[in-house]
């Protein structure tokens, strides 16, 4: 199984995050984050780091445009980072901010590799946050207007647009566990939070459309597999609780125009005012161009009282990432043919996918053979899924180099060339960058 088998005009990328490798935190006349301060604060990430300089792609930018061209990818997945377009999140525009922006696009077009603009990618402007951040619907319309002068500034050139990466982990896991920026621990603030990022999304698509632009639009969800660790009865209404709750609670919104029942009806038992405003999620539903679907691991789960999704997740046997997350490349089929099922039909892109390891310099060299292994066998699953006939358009590789992975900080690594911390941020093409290149030449078979 080579390149060539996969459909002609196939995307093959990367993806990046802006405040995970652009560093530049308060140069040029970029605001603050929210990301910014949760990193500056003590305790928050693992290692004690920030983004404050991290890959430096700020000042690289065209270094690293050049590795994409050696790669031989046709695409290229980044985000725009809000604070440096508008410094308080509204109001005066940062043109050093578009300029940066506008010479990415330029150069990338001029190196024959597509762009995939993410507009919110987790780094929210803190003079937002002041102001209770997604929590506020002002948040809402000071998203639009940032979406607005990106859609006027780069939207000729740039054809592909998500309006949000992950609003589960902008919601639930920054909102509701507190494990990422603002760090609050409320789920009914975290409901509130899903909510305003979903109508902004809707908001958003029906904006782009007004604009009448050539390009595409939507949105991308991380999406697990989620099953039960036995047939019994309970540990199925755990798996069907815990789908609603990872998948399912965004899914619907942006396709049906609704939350799945089975999990509202238990949050409107414990916040009975959520009912007031739900309704109105139905604008999220503005259709879109395509899905990106991030898929890292499946989820499963067995029946636990004590939970309100009468579920807990459990550990089970297998080779597992540095994350702790189990390899699991056949989850990325069944994603693919049950959106395409369930949802369907629309396009799909499989905007991250990839794994961190310990990899480690020997000899000049990092042999992360298991990196290898585990984009081939998730490479073959997303195949299978177009053999089934589901119309998956690309496929990014998570991540183009090592980055600074959010509450880990540098401690894992996610790239496909490895970044020395010690040596002035030198990237090194680990033997999966050498593999990913041959495999775009044709040079080599998944087998
Ligand atoms: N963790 N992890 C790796 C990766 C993260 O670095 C990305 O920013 C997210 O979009 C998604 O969580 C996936």
């Amino acid at each position: 199984m080579k390149r060539e088998m996969f459909p002609s005009d196939f995307l093959w990328g990367v993806a990046t995050a802006s405040y995970q490798i652009e560093g530049a935190y308060n140069e040029d006349g970029k605001g603050e984050s929210i990301w910014d301060r949760f990193a500056h604060t003590p305790g928050k990430i693992k290692d004690g780091t920030t983004g404050d300089v991290a890959c430096d792609h700020y000042h690289r930018y065209r270094e690293d445009i050049a590795l994409l061209k050696e790669l031989g990818v046709n695409s290229y997945r980044f985000s725009v980072s809000w604070p440096r377009i508008f410094p308080c999140g509204k109001g005066e525009v940062n043109q050093k901010g578009l300029d940066f922006y506008n010479a990415l696009v330029d150069e990338l077009l001029k190196q024959g590799i597509k762009p995939l603009l993410t507009l919110y990618h987790w780094d929210l402007p803190q003079p937002l946050q002041f102001h209770g951040g997604w929590t506020n619907t002002d948040t809402v319309q000071a998203f639009l207007e940032y979406a607005m002068l990106l859609f006027k500034t780069l939207g000729d050139r740039v054809e592909l647009w998500a309006t949000f990466n992950e609003p589960w982990c902008i919601s639930f896991l920054s909102h509701e566990l507190g494990e990422h920026a603002p760090g609050i621990k409320d789920r009914r603030t975290a409901l509130q939070v899903a909510h305003n990022v979903l109508v902004a999304h809707g908001k958003a698509v029906k904006a782009f459309r007004g604009k009448n632009l050539p390009g595409k639009i939507g949105i991308v969800l991380n999406l697990y597999p989620v099953h039960p660790l036995s047939e019994s009865e309970q540990d199925k209404e755990a798996a069907t609780l815990s789908d609603c709750y990872r998948n399912r609670w965004f899914l619907d919104p942006v396709f049906k125009g609704k939350y799945p029942e089975e999990l509202l009806s238990v949050y409107q038992k414990l916040y009975g005012d959520f009912a007031k405003d739900y309704e109105s999620i139905q604008v999220a539903s503005e259709k879109m161009d395509f899905l990106g679907v991030n898929y890292y691991s499946r989820e499963v789960v067995s029946y636990d009282p004590k939970s309100i999704l009468k579920s807990k997740t459990v550990k089970v046997e297998g080779k597992r990432t540095d994350m702790d997350w189990e390899i699991y490349p056949q989850g990325i089929q069944e994603i693919l043919v049950r959106i395409n099922r369930e949802y369907g039909p629309i396009d799909l892109y499989v905007t991250e996918n990839g794994a961190a390891f310990k990899d480690e310099m020997k000899n000049g060299k990092i042999q992360d053979y298991e990196r290898i292994d585990f984009l081939k066998e998730h490479f073959k699953n997303t195949y299978y899924a177009i053999q089934q006939g589901v119309p998956v358009k690309g496929y990014f590789v998570w991540s183009l180099m090592d980055n600074f992975e959010w509450a880990h900080g540098y401690s894992k690594r996610f790239g496909l060339f490895y970044v020395d911390y010690n040596d002035n941020l030198k990237r090194i093409p680990k033997e999966s960058a050498r593999w990913f290149k041959k495999f775009l030449n044709n040079e080599i078979s998944l087998e």
